[in-house]
């Protein structure tokens, strides 16, 4: 894994483990090696370290962490780096981060090639750089660059690496060629001043100042999470004490982070990144033998706030749309509002005003559904009605060209009812894009009975195209966003019945981590929403609403949320809604005691005596439901993996990344105690049939010890 090859007096060291040659226990083991071989050849006077293939190493091996730690650890490799007589020159390609960097910062020179980029991103898996990096980074670049750097875990390009101090010199040409040459010409000089252990922090006296400017700054960045104040701590540590010591602090530090829960959270994530977006049909159809279509170009069916937000999405990675409403006024407004929304990103500096001049000139509003005959593939957005949605279906069925996809970007109507209405089902998907569609990441793609797989792997390719995390599930009533989530909203609201105050229930979640609390999301979206949702359903069922309507179909029923629509509290449109706002679209949520009013006339008039609920109570009601759920999705097949689950809650919903989902949380609590707790809200709360606890879940929970995340699916699933 690491190749010794002598060229004349230089050692050259070539790491070669790919894809991204992570310092595995091999490297580590030929690193340590091949530096003592040098050193023991009389005939090399300099050691060259540098990345066979496309990269210096990108880090440590993840796969690693959380198995037992095998030696040479990576700082006893750097140590005979540093200690070494004749001179290392790093050679950096590609990605030098984490462990990799910190390779680079025990030698006694680096040099890279101009388009490399370096950084430490452990605080990204819930770590800090614990082979030296949180302390010998700062001798090289002071304090503040080095408290920067490592707890946002950003990368930086080589030019400004060189800037900071970090990159002696950088290479345009040959990286090897020019390593050997660099190599060549320090030679016999000093090394002392080039080992990073032997020299001082330069502004060491005002490690006070900007650890305190950093710990503010982080704590309302990175709420609630632990690495970065660790990275803090140990960064302080290398100003404040001798080297020895603070590589002791760093070690201390790095162990406490490894073993966290939150560490192995954001692990997992990494992994689950990567993992959910390879796509598995029952079938066998696969990312791996699927190709996709080409899209070329898109309708977007209705130029609402989603269908606007959709359009972006195409316009800014080139795609050109055209954008049809049936109504001029409201096209118009549509165009102006994407047009604003751009602008916006120009003044973020997001995009340049040539991307957005760009973007718009391929976006085109009209007001006929003909006009869409030739486009590769439609998103229709409009009102959530399955009748609506099939007319619409079955006419682009008959305007669009034959090899047209036809998709849906409902967030919860069936699939299969939608292409029922047209004469080419496997052409029909769906694409639940998250509000606001053009910030948000995730794309949650829905297959039906009769999807294609190259319809699949269509729907999959272009979210990547225009930059979502997208996920794939299998029709169902919500998806699994929906129909998962659906269980917060209603407990959240059950619990207001019982003696919670919204933002009770709201201060809980997101002290837990999640972004906002359910009620203040309903703000943000507004209460009309769901009322008109819910309406609609009942009328379906040709059920009346009222407010002392408490179950329906033999299901436990508030009408809360009713009330607070008959009032006009829709949310921060207009200024009240759970909560209260200075104004309409004001951001600020201030608790009402109107609602408290509201809330507790409503239980009085239903009997109801209201208690404390407490803190744990909430999460229970909230994520327990909402996981069991989940087991449910798994076992039915509608999410192929945890892993998928996960990502959408992450990505969609707000669930803190450091936490991994509700499915990793549910194996961090322990599945046990997941299905004891589930079954005893099912006897409290019969009229809520989802706490009926899932069979997979209740399988998973009898084995005699927990079943690992990764082994949910294949051992029991094929069971059930
Ligand atoms: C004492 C402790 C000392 C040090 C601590 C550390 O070093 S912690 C690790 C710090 N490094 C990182 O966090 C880098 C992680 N990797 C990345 O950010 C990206 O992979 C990278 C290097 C920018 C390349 O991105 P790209 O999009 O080109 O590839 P992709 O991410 O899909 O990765 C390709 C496959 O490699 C696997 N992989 C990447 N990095 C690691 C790693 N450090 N350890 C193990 N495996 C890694 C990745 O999972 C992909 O595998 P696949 O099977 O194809 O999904």
């Amino acid at each position: 894994m690491v190749d010794y090859i002598v060229d004349g007096n230089i050692a050259v060291l070539e790491i070669n483990n790919p894809p991204v040659n992570a310092l595995s226990i091999h490297v580590r083991e030929g690193l340590l090696t091949g530096i003592q071989k040098a050193n023991q050849d009389g005939s090399v006077q300099a050691i060259v370290i540098i990345g066979k293939g496309s990269t210096f190493p990108s880090g440590a091996d993840i796969r690693e962490f959380g198995k037992p730690p095998k030696e040479p650890w990576l700082t006893a490799v750097g140590e005979a780096i540093e200690a070494s007589e004749k001179p290392v020159i790093s050679a950096l390609h590609g990605t030098a981060l984490g462990g990799g960097l910190e390779v680079a910062l025990f030698s006694h020179y680096r040099i890279a090639d101009e388009r490399s980029r370096v950084g430490f991103p452990e605080v990204k898996l819930g770590l800090l750089p614990g082979a030296q990096g949180t302390i010998r980074l700062p001798r090289l670049t002071g304090l503040a660059v080095a408290m920067r750097i490592i707890t946002s875990g950003d990368h930086i390009n080589a030019p400004e690496a060189l800037k900071y101090g970090i990159l002696d010199k950088l290479i345009s040409g040959n990286l090897l060629q020019e390593a050997k040459t660099f190599a060549k010409s320090v030679i016999g000089k000093p090394l002392d001043n080039r080992r990073l252990s032997k020299i001082a922090v330069r502004d060491a006296a005002t490690v006070d100042k900007h650890f305190d400017e950093a710990l503010a700054e982080v704590k309302r960045k990175y709420k609630g999470m632990i690495a970065p104040v660790n990275c803090l701590k140990s960064i302080r540590g290398s100003a404040k004490l001798p080297f020895v010591e603070a590589a002791r602090l760093e070690a201390a530090l790095f162990r406490e982070l490894l073993t966290s829960a939150q560490s192995a959270a954001l692990r997992y994530s990494f992994f689950a990144d990567r993992s959910a977006p390879r796509w598995k049909l029952p079938s066998g159809a696969s990312i791996e033998n699927t190709k996709p279509d080409i899209i070329k170009s898109v309708a977007v069916i209705g130029a609402g706030t989603m269908g606007s937000a959709i359009a972006i999405c195409f316009i800014r990675v080139g795609i050109p749309v055209l954008l049809v409403e049936q109504n001029d006024k409201l096209l118009q407004n549509a165009l102006k509002n994407i047009g604003q929304i751009l602008q916006g990103s120009v003044k973020l500096n997001r995009i340049t005003a040539d991307q957005r001049k760009q973007s718009l000139q391929i976006l085109r509003g009209e007001t006929s559904l003909d006009i869409v005959s030739d486009v590769d593939l439609v998103v229709e957005a409009v009102f959530e009605n399955l009748k609506l949605k099939q007319e619409i279906f079955a006419r682009l069925d008959k305007i669009c060209k034959p090899s047209a996809l036809l998709c849906s970007n409902t967030s919860t109507l069936d699939i299969d009812k939608i292409a029922v209405a047209t004469n080419r089902p496997g052409k029909v998907a769906g694409m639940h894009f998250f509000a606001p569609a053009h910030i948000m990441k995730l794309l949650e793609n829905v297959y039906g009975t009769h999807t294609s797989p190259s319809t699949v792997a269509t729907i999959m390719d272009i979210g990547k195209r225009i930059g979502k995390v997208s996920v794939l599930v299998r029709t169902c009533d919500g998806f699994v966003a929906n129909r998962m989530n659906r269980m917060v909203g209603n407990e959240a609201v059950f619990m207001l019945e019982e003696g919670a105050l919204p933002q009770d229930v709201d201060r809980v979640l997101e002290d837990f981590g999640m972004a906002m609390g359910p009620f203040r999301v309903t703000d943000l979206s507004g209460s009309d929403v769901g009322w008109r949702i819910r309406q609609e359903r009942a009328k379906e069922q040709g059920i009346q609403l009222t407010y002392e309507t408490r179950f329906v179909n033999g299901e436990r029923y508030s009408s809360l949320p009713d009330r607070l629509y008959e009032l006009g509290r829709y949310g921060q449109k207009t200024g009240k809604g759970w909560y209260r706002y200075e104004k309409p679209f004001a951001r600020t949520a201030y608790p009402d005691p109107e609602i408290t009013d509201v809330i507790n006339s409503h239980c009085r008039s239903l009997g109801i005596e209201r208690r404390v609920i407490p803190p744990q109570e909430i999460i229970e009601r909230c994520l327990f439901a909402a996981i069991n759920e989940g087991f449910k999705v798994l076992e039915e097949g509608v999410a192929e993996k945890p892993e998928n689950i996960d990502i959408i809650w992450q990505y969609g919903l707000g669930f803190p990344r450091y936490r991994g989902g509700p499915m990793f949380y549910a194996s961090q609590v322990g599945l046990k105690t997941i299905y004891e707790r589930v079954c005893y809200y099912y006897d409290a709360f019969p009229h809520s049939s989802y706490w009926a606890p899932s069979d997979l879940l209740r399988k998973l929970a009898s084995h005699s010890t927990e079943v690992p995340i990764d082994q949910w699916t294949s051992k029991e699933r094929s069971r059930l």
